[in-house]
């Protein structure tokens, strides 16, 4: 494994990965792959999941084509270099931060959307320029054997590499050092992924789960509203990490609740829901008895059939679920949907700040008000109101968790720059090397005060073309006015006075004053020249009489 990673820091060290064509090819090359083998694709989603052809395709190929799609169009500028604001004094120089890739990452994907939960992360980490290597979730066996199997007829085969495994690979692997580690998967895990990374200090996107609350308002188009929830929880069997895990409504509701997502259970389904190719089973024995044992004890309003052969669970509603349950302590990840009552919104908001921070919070209410005091008085990874898991669909809205369900977001132009070092630059000239006195020792209060000046002022582009044209036209005047007067050498005595009194510019500021027996004017507001020869004094101190 040592040897294969760094076969791959090796490529990405000859900067191959690096140019624009290079990965406008390689995108394309995964566009390719999707288009020409979209049949064993949709084959290996299907085999793994139980899932229709149509069902692969709309649950995860569309979402790939629809990334590269955005990334090619993108490409260009999320790479390009973005000029920075400056302060004065800077104002010569050029800054600009650069994006730039991180070097060798690492991919983990999570079986429940095996294609889409690997390439989504890949397209954005070979947009922005890395080398990568995709770890697919064991559990999904199919689409991980054809990932291993494709992906390198298709991409450059030194830069980006498919390693299969389970556990103990995946823990070998984590021994080895990245640049940047996605893992997709369980929070458990994730918690293994950032001690190894913190090993290397590799810096990690982790996308984790959660109980997604979805809060139902007394002022709701009930319909609307269950026929919405249905669809987010009851697709993939209810194995999608951004699925309403969980419903909170007033007490009054429930019923209406459950005999409206029953009849759209009917109506998505059909009467043998077995029978339905829209309906998928869950995805081992082991995730199906851990399901089988949340139903224990539970209230079951509707559903609640399983069969161990086919690994089959019913969609299924519980209703008075009790808080403390077993149902509500875990991420359900299955096609089981509990009701926990609350008196208002209030309560609601209250249950959800007293749980760990969820993937997503889904509110319904005709009261946007409601909508975004709920956002505002909760904290989730993401948030859709009046539906379920589209935030996802959105490539512009940045995709991930917090807190215990996960931390960094991809997606877009968000996953460009989770895998990407925006690097400052600021390129200076040689001359002007004056300028530099105010930094160099020795200190003085004045520098200080100077230092305030340039660094402190913050002057938009507008604030600095205006101040340079104040500062050529002050220039322009006092040059017309000097050069309106004979010029004169200074009396030699008032020269070598001035030079022994060395006002300090802070005194000075412009303005006439009586020195060394003489009247004197400071035309700007650079420290005077206390020496007056040479034969005019374009800037700083006037002799008046
Ligand atoms: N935030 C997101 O985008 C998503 C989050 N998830 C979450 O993932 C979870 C379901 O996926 P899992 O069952 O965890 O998927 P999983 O069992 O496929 O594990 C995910 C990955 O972690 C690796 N892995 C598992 N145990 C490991 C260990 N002890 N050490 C090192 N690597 C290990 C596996 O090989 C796999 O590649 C749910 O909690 C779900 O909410 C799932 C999909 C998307
Ligand atoms: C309209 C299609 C939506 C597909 C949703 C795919 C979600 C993948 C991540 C997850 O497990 O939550």
């Amino acid at each position: 494994m040592e040897r294969q990673v760094q076969r791959l820091r090796q490529a990405f060290r000859s900067g191959r990965s690096r140019p624009l064509r290079f990965r406008q090819q390689q995108l394309e090359a995964l566009r390719r792959m999707v288009q020409e083998r979209e049949k064993d694709i949709l084959a290996a989603i299907a085999a793994d999941l139980c899932k229709s052809e149509l069902n692969a395709y709309s649950h995860e190929v569309i979402t790939i084509l629809g990334e590269i799609d955005f990334m090619l169009a993108n490409l260009p500028e999320l790479a390009s270099a973005k000029p920075a604001k400056k302060n004065l004094l800077t104002l010569l120089d050029e800054a600009y931060v650069q994006p730039e890739p991180l070097g060798v990452v690492l991919i983990i994907g999570a079986w429940n959307y095996p294609f889409v939960l690997i390439m989504q992360p890949l397209v954005g980490a070979i947009a922005a320029g890395n080398a990568a290597i995709v770890k697919p979730s064991e559990l999904s066996e199919n689409t991980a054997k054809l990932l291993a199997k494709l992906l390198p007829q298709y991409l450059d085969q030194d830069l980006y590499a498919v390693l299969n495994g389970g556990v103990a690979e995946t823990t070998e692997l984590l021994k080895q050092r990245f640049d940047h580690i996605l893992y997709t998967g369980n929070t458990a895990v994730g918690k293994i992924v950032m001690e190894a990374a913190a090993k290397h200090l590799t810096p990690v996107t982790l996308e984790l789960g959660g109980k997604s609350p979805c809060y139902i308002d007394r002022d709701c188009d009930l319909d609307i509203a269950c026929r919405r929830i249905t669809w987010g929880k009851y697709m993939n069997c209810g194995q999608t990490c951004i699925a309403p895990d969980y419903v909170l409504c007033e007490a009054s509701l429930q019923d209406q609740i459950v005999q409206k997502i029953k009849e759209t259970v009917k109506d998505f389904y059909g009467e043998n829901i077995k029978e339905s190719p829209d309906y998928e089973r869950i995805i081992n024995l082991r995730h199906f008895k851990r399901l089988q044992g949340l139903l224990e004890g539970q209230k079951i309003a509707f559903g609640g059939e399983t069969d161990e052969v086919t690994r089959y669970i019913a969609p299924t509603v519980l209703t008075d679920v009790d808080p403390n349950s077993k149902v509500m302590q875990e991420e359900i990840f299955g096609p089981i949907l509990p009701i926990v009552s609350v008196k208002n919104v209030d309560e609601a908001i209250n249950f959800i700040n007293d749980r760990e921070k969820p993937l997503a919070l889904y509110v319904f209410s005709h009261n946007n008000k409601l909508i975004k005091r709920v956002i505002e008085e909760t904290s989730s990874g993401g948030v859709t109101g009046n539906d379920v898991i589209m935030h996802f669909t959105v490539n512009s809205l940045p995709f991930g968790g917090v807190g215990a369900s996960g931390m960094g977001a991809y997606h877009g132009k968000y996953s460009f720059d989770t895998f990407s070092h925006q690097r400052p630059c600021l390129l200076k000239g040689l001359k002007g090397e004056s300028a530099n006195k105010l930094r160099y020792p020795p200190n003085s209060q004045s520098k200080l005060g100077w230092a305030k000046f340039f660094l402190l002022k913050q002057f938009n582009r507008a604030g600095l073309l205006t101040l340079l044209v104040a500062c050529l036209a002050v220039v322009a005047a006092v040059f017309i006015k000097a050069s309106a007067k004979p010029s004169r050498s200074p009396r030699p005595q008032l020269a070598s006075c001035l030079e022994r009194r060395d006002p300090d510019v802070a005194k000075w500021g412009s303005g006439k004053r009586d020195l060394c027996g003489a009247q004197l004017s400071c035309q700007g507001w650079l420290r005077p020249n206390p020496k007056l020869q040479g034969s005019r004094c374009l800037f700083g101190v006037q002799i008046e009489t």
